[in-house]
């Protein structure tokens, strides 16, 4: 420790004030919306229709509370209940049919026009009205994300390092003595920014407006399905007009076409200039590959910026956020995960280590603590699916053209078959795991960990741990926090290194624990 300048961190945890980002208001609101769900749920709950239909959610309705913290509680004992069995739940956007881990297999890997991740999300975001989808252009954006992204942020960690940095320098306090501090709004910053650099390039991602508009543009749309969602289907062509966040969007959407539009211009025009070199950006990567009648259209340009951060700055800089609350509940992860930091990024022989493209992939413990903190405190369901053409499952169970499907995130991770001890927070657990020789491939619905948990770029000379299954960014069907099959995340290699970048970063210079007097949070979590 005395190689290091330590500085003491201390985690306030009451809600955020920043103007632009309303923790509050978008929590109140989904507190409200999922206790309009339930309240809609129990009216339209119909046992007689079909029996799987009935008897979880309404199990749920038994005076139980509306709030989150109620459902997933219910929602986690539903699924031990019918733990291997399909099952349906009633919400206010209609049925939706829950796969169980041990059928999830046999649906991953069918193709777009039997099994749509593209239709299922288009609706659940009521996309024809807010705009969330990438249409056409979906392939593009997770074809670069897989390849040119990953490669790109590993090439670009000392000049995200710097970044970092400088956002502490100019956002974060001295810290001359336990300082308080909220944690949460300043991690949704700090990720827009790294991301903005590899999206946009240092020229936009500085900007306060830009930073706006990226950070706004997914909660203004989650505010207006939510808002959308009270009113019944038919009557939200003429109901649009009553929700004020779509005029919101397309005011976005034209400011960020106005930011990208002289950028893209000038890089157009340079284009043919001797010497001139590309940025390596994701605004060039996209514009690359454009059709020639496309490269001009700076409204997709925009547009694909936008969704490319509802995707991923919200998402990262949670995880992150919780991965801080993690480390000042347990102040011993603390210490190891430093240690580790230490011998990856300060030891003498290791000159020059965040220039180093393997330097981050050999935080494995790291790697173990961020899966574990994301098992704890994870979505309630993944895998979203909407079913084109008849399927029919191993155990009987058919489902027609039209069916929505959900796996039962939450539930898996609390699960003691897949996860021993599934309440307690083991950082290592993972760690250990991947220490264990290869188990021999199970055949169809056991976890997979085929479904790639190496980025596209493999780092160079850290051995790997034997079993690779475990690592953060795997997937399989109990892994499923970034999905699964062919819509798995595209970008979790991508925020696995921003992730570990920052919290690498903020142990080599701080301490941090709880305030005084404050608890854990009551997650399952525990020492
Ligand atoms: C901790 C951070 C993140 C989590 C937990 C997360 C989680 C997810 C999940 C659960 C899905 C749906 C997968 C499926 O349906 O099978 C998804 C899709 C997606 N994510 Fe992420 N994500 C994260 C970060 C990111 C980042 C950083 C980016 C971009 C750089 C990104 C871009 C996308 C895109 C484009 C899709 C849609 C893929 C498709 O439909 O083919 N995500 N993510």
């Amino acid at each position: 420790m005395d190689v290091l300048q330590t500085q003491h961190l201390n985690l306030n945890s009451t809600t955020n004030d920043i103007s632009y980002y309303s923790q509050t208001s978008s929590r109140f609101i989904y507190y409200v919306a999922v206790g309009a769900i339930v309240l809609c749920a129990w009216f339209f709950q119909s046992p007689k229709r079909d029996p799987r239909a009935s008897s979880p959610f309404y199990e749920l309705l038994q005076g139980r509370s509306i709030l989150i913290v109620g459902l997933f509680t219910e929602l986690t004992a539903v699924v031990a209940k019918f733990k291997d069995r399909a099952y349906q739940i009633r919400s206010t956007e209609g049925v939706r049919t829950i796969i169980p881990t041990t059928l999830v297999g046999e649906l991953k890997s069918l193709p777009e026009d039997t099994l749509s991740a593209k239709t299922a999300v288009s609706e659940a975001m009521l996309s024809e009205y807010t705009h969330l989808s990438a249409d056409a252009h979906s392939d593009i954006l997770t074809l670069l994300l897989k390849t040119k992204a990953t490669q790109n942020l590993q090439r670009m960690i000392p000049t995200l390092k710097d970044e970092l940095q400088y956002i502490l320098a100019t956002e974060f306090p001295t810290c001359d003595d336990w300082t308080p501090f909220k944690i949460q709004p300043f991690m949704v910053r700090t990720v827009s920014r790294l991301s903005g650099r590899a999206f946009v390039g240092s020229a936009l991602s500085r900007s306060e407006e830009w930073m706006n508009v990226s950070v706004n543009f997914a909660i203004t749309a989650f505010i207006a399905v939510t808002k959308l969602q009270f009113f019944p289907p038919w009557i939200r062509p003429v109901a649009q007009y009553l929700v004020s966040e779509l005029k919101t969007i397309r005011k976005d959407l034209a400011k960020a076409q106005a930011m990208l539009e002289p950028l893209i211009k000038e890089r157009l025009s340079n284009a043919d200039t001797p010497g001139f070199e590309k940025p390596d950006d994701f605004i060039q990567w996209f514009s690359d590959v454009l059709p020639e009648e496309e490269k001009r259209d700076y409204f997709i340009q925009a547009k694909m910026q936008l969704l490319l951060s509802a995707s991923s700055i919200h998402t990262t800089s949670n995880l992150t956020t919780d991965c801080i609350y993690d480390l000042a509940v347990h102040q011993e992860m603390q210490d190891i995960l430093r240690e580790e930091a230490i011998e990856v990024f300060e030891s003498e022989e290791k000159e020059n280590a965040w220039e180093r493209k393997d330097s981050i992939a050999r935080l494995k413990k790291m790697d173990s603590f961020i899966k574990e903190s994301q098992r704890l405190s994870s979505n309630v369901t993944s895998f979203i699916r909407k079913v084109m053409k008849p399927i029919d499952l191993s155990d009987g169970t058919h489902l027609p053209s039209g069916t929505s499907l959900l796996t039962p995130l939450a539930g898996i991770s609390l699960d003691e078959r897949y996860f021993p001890d599934p309440e307690v927070f083991d950082g290592l657990r993972f760690w250990k795991l991947r220490q264990q020789p290869e188990s021999p491939k199970p055949s169809q619905s056991a976890t997979t960990a085929a479904s790639s948990s190496s980025p596209p770029a493999s780092p160079r000379s850290s051995p790997p741990l034997r079993n690779s299954k475990y690592q953060f960014t795997s997937i399989g069907d109990t892994n499923q926090n970034f999905g699964l099959g062919k819509h798995a995340c595209p970008g979790r290699f991508f925020a696995a290194q921003e992730i570990k970048l920052i919290l690498s970063y903020l142990l080599l210079h701080y301490e941090i624990k709880l305030r005084d007097g404050e608890a854990p949070s009551p997650n399952p979590s525990s020492s």
